[in-house]
């Protein structure tokens, strides 16, 4: 067991070497504060806050798959931990060579998931973009800041893109106002349709894009 992950239930197939988390691990503690629906130093206009979707991220994962919630000790006060997701699961792809993700890991659908359905937030260490780290192949971009899941994060950390594996992507990433906290976070969401058959069904990897810039930089599908 590594030195992070101490008493704490994990994900199968979690990496050892990762920290498990299951909230925003914020660099210094006023970071918080540009995703703040409330605070002074929001950085999202009305309009923005009107348009991102509302989600009451605990009772929802509740709800649909009855998942317990962790203790974590160092996170911001008031801050409670996300659910392990029992919808998604970590895949080893070890066994299957033509993948282009081969020989790491994917992110699967335990059950069918519904069109525009939150599959989960997207947490790791965050910090301002200028501190951010360039190279790696897990931060976002959420405003002012970045999440970078390289050596700290959640089951989204594992989400593959689409090119090589599917003809589209099934999920994107996208921003939303967690109630929880009254804020903006990133989630990873199953793609919107009108269409009640779409959505992932279940054991069908979740691939988003991930941009061609994100490509073009490592030299692959150009
Ligand atoms: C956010 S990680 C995704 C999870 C990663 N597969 C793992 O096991 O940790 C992004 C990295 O996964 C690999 N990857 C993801 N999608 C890919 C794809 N469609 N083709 C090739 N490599 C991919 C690339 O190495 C990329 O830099």
């Amino acid at each position: 067991m590594s030195k992070f992950n101490n008493n704490q239930n994990l994900p199968k197939n979690w990496q050892l070497s990762i920290k498990y988390v299951g909230n925003m691990e914020f660099k210094s503690p006023g970071l918080v504060n540009s995703l703040l629906l409330n605070h002074k130093d929001c950085k999202y206009n009305l309009k923005e806050i009107e348009q991102m979707e509302k989600i009451r991220v605990l009772e929802n994962f509740k709800k649909n798959d009855k998942t317990k919630t962790e203790s974590q000790s160092n996170l911001l006060p008031k801050q409670k931990n996300h659910p392990i997701p029992n919808s998604i699961k970590i895949e080893s792809l070890i066994n299957v060579p033509k993948h282009p993700a081969y020989p790491y890991f994917g992110l699967f659908a335990t059950r069918n998931l519904k069109p525009d359905e939150l599959i989960t937030p997207y947490y790791g260490f965050v910090t301002t973009v200028e501190d951010s780290d360039d190279s790696s192949d897990y931060c976002l971009r959420l405003n002012c800041l970045a999440i970078d899941a390289n050596t700290i994060g959640n089951l989204g950390r594992y989400v593959n893109d689409y090119r090589g594996i599917l003809d589209k992507p099934n999920a994107e990433f996208r921003e939303f106002i967690n109630l929880d906290y009254n804020r903006v976070e990133m989630g990873i969401f199953v793609m919107k349709s009108k269409n009640a058959k779409s959505g992932i069904k279940k054991n069908t990897e979740i691939c988003v894009s991930y941009g061609k810039s994100f490509w073009k930089t490592r030299n692959l599908y150009i």
